[in-house]
């Protein structure tokens, strides 16, 4: 019998527009220095080492001083995308900017420029373990600390939550471009219906595909694929950072 070819992950979309506001840094946090370059850097040379054949939509702010070709790795085949003012509405730049390009079978991940510890064999693993699958998945990893649910706007508990089959997303979120692109077609239109910002209705690509009601296959992934998000987190991401490249001698 023949083996199906295996389908390789053919664009990437980093949404890499964001100002970085809970960081509270003059300079946005892809800017910043992490391993002797920066976030930025790093995060699109993974992706790079992991799908080299892949182009690589590279979502950032039309108001962008920072940015220099020379943060891109050799050899990357890359464009550059104006984000919008959400995450959502940067990648859905990145998804109108592969009309006419991509097929509607074709894998396209999306991963935030903010997680630059993803490691590539994660990333190659991640595309293995879809392989025909009609839809797609994400990267998470099951809840392990006891969850409390606030009473609504306050620091106090009003109960505490099951933590079975709970799961936190992470990126890259890898899914199918036709079942991508209607699906956050729907989640703005559902947006607009519900007088709602598109950031208040979803907050990863899986939520909007969920709402077409299919189910997003759940990838194991490591739990230092962690999103630079507050100050702190960059002196972790540099840990592990070396932790990895000690892992690797
Ligand atoms: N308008 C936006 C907002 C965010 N992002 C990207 O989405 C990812 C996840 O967003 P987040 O961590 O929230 O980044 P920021 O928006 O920069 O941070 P904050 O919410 O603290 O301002 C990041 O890679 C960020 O650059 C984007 O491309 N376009
Ligand atoms: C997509 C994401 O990284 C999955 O954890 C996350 O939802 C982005 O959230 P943010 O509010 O934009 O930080």
């Amino acid at each position: 019998m023949m083996s199906k070819p295996f389908e390789t992950v053919r664009w990437v979309i980093v949404p890499a527009a964001g100002v970085g506001r809970r960081m509270g840094s003059d300079v946005p946090k892809q800017y910043l220095p992490l391993a002797g370059r920066c976030v930025l850097s790093t995060t699109l040379a993974r992706l790079h080492e992991a799908w080299p054949q892949a182009q690589q939509l590279v979502c950032l702010s039309s108001q962008d001083a920072y940015f220099d070709s020379g943060m891109l790795p050799d050899g990357i085949n890359w464009l550059r995308i104006d984000g919008g003012a959400e995450r959502a509405d940067s990648v859905w730049a990145g998804l109108v900017a592969l009309e006419g390009h991509a097929n509607p079978q074709d894998w396209v991940a999306v991963h935030d420029v903010a997680r630059p510890c993803v490691r590539p064999q994660e990333l190659q693993a991640m595309a293995a373990a879809l392989q025909g699958d009609p839809v797609g998945g994400l990267l998470a990893v099951p809840a392990s600390d006891t969850m409390k649910r606030a009473c609504a706007g306050q620091n106090q508990v009003a109960h505490t939550e099951s933590r079975v089959d709970l799961w936190h997303a992470l990126t890259p979120q890898l899914f199918r471009y036709g079942v991508l692109r209607q699906a956050m077609h729907g989640a703005y239109q559902r947006a607009e219906v519900q007088g709602r910002s598109i950031a208040e209705t979803i907050t990863d690509e899986a939520s909007a595909v969920e709402a077409l009601g299919l189910s997003p296959r759940l990838v194991v992934g490591r739990r230092d694929n962690l999103k630079i998000t507050h100050p702190e987190d960059l002196a972790l991401a540099e840990q592990i950072i070396a932790a990895q490249q000690d892992a690797l001698a």
